[in-house]
């Protein structure tokens, strides 16, 4: 059976197959779902903010010396298995935790086809940043001041039966675990934006020559921009964040009693808000991938051989060497 268009290995697939901008967006639309999923698992839980200050677990700083934040650890223990199985050699895999404090694979490394330059681009920092100052918040924020029956763990909330949740419901192992899947989604999605610069280049190499060679980033950035595609994204990803995040039980009762397909929106509990995920890829996803793909490209031309760049300069295309 051919393999599906959404799912090529990066090991086994052909340069041309893993360039074709059609196979990335279909691959880049399978992480939306991926993406909204784990944002659904994490709003199940309370933000929890001790979680992501560093210090704040004395146990962590006392027994391990660990002097960042639990999320952190937590991304170092997961990143350090994941390590041993050499995930890290692949080239649309960025761990958060820095590479020296990782260990070595077990087994020897992958070859994987030359596709990108040695590029040294991670922007997992901003990542963890953005995701912690501004995604948590806003996708939990529906446990802020709620009357609750029951707390479990370690919180900071007091223990009687009936009262209002704080921020903090103690699930730090629980909320961790999402942490760690949503981040790793949002990296990997983000960094395949190099993908995307490398198909772009290659398929009109002469229109990046010359921003390329001024520096020029925000001409880069008008090449490397479809307003079409993102606006389709949008409208897509709002459908999904919509269907994926209502209480289906609530909305058929719902349905049942007569309400019709109008209600299930307004009356029914959502996991999460389809306004929130749009806002969270409009103004933060989409950006960072865009900064991704120019940050590769103004680097593209100290990786080319002087017959690639004489063939571009002579309209003959990108050659592959
Ligand atoms: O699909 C592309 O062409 C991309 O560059 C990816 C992406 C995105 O992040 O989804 C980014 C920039 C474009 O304007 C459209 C979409």
């Amino acid at each position: 059976m051919a393999p599906s268009t959404n799912t090529f290995n990066l090991a086994t697939a052909s340069a041309q197959q893993i360039l074709s901008l059609a196979n990335i967006r279909a691959v880049l639309q399978r992480l939306e779902d991926t993406i909204v999923f784990q944002l659904i698992e994490r709003a199940q839980f309370a933000q929890n903010a001790p979680m992501y200050q560093p210090g704040a677990i004395k146990e962590l700083v006392e027994g391990e010396g660990w002097q960042a934040s639990w999320v952190e650890w937590f991304l170092k223990e997961v990143e350090s298995a994941h390590a041993r199985c050499r995930r890290w050699s692949a080239p649309d895999e960025f761990p958060f935790t820095d590479m020296s404090l990782l260990p070595k694979p077990v087994l020897p490394p992958v070859k994987y086809p030359n596709l990108l330059y040695d590029h040294g681009i991670n922007v997992n920092r901003r990542i963890y940043e953005y995701y912690r100052d501004h995604i948590v918040p806003t996708i939990t924020a529906k446990f802020n001041a709620q009357p609750t029956t029951s707390s479990s763990g370690t919180s900071s909330s007091s223990s009687s039966s009936s009262q209002t949740a704080t921020a903090d419901d103690g699930q730090y192992g629980s909320a961790a675990v999402r942490d760690a899947e949503v981040l790793s989604a949002l990296s990997r999605r983000i960094h395949f934006g190099m993908f995307v610069s490398e198909s772009k280049f290659r398929s009109e190499p002469q229109a990046f020559l010359e921003p390329i060679r001024q520096r020029d980033s925000e001409a880069v950035l008008a090449l490397i921009t479809k307003p079409a595609v993102e606006a389709a994204l949008l409208v897509r990803l709002r459908e999904k964040a919509r269907v994926y995040g209502q209480d289906l039980d609530q909305a058929v009762a719902l349905m049942q009693q007569g309400h019709g397909r109008e209600g299930e929106d307004k009356d029914t509990q959502r996991k999460i808000e389809a306004d929130e995920v749009v806002k969270i890829y409009e103004t933060f996803v989409i950006p960072l991938t865009k900064v991704v793909e120019v940050d590769y490209l103004l680097k593209r031309l100290e990786h080319l051989s002087p017959t690639q760049l004489e063939a571009i300069e002579a309209g003959k295309g990108y050659i592959e060497e």
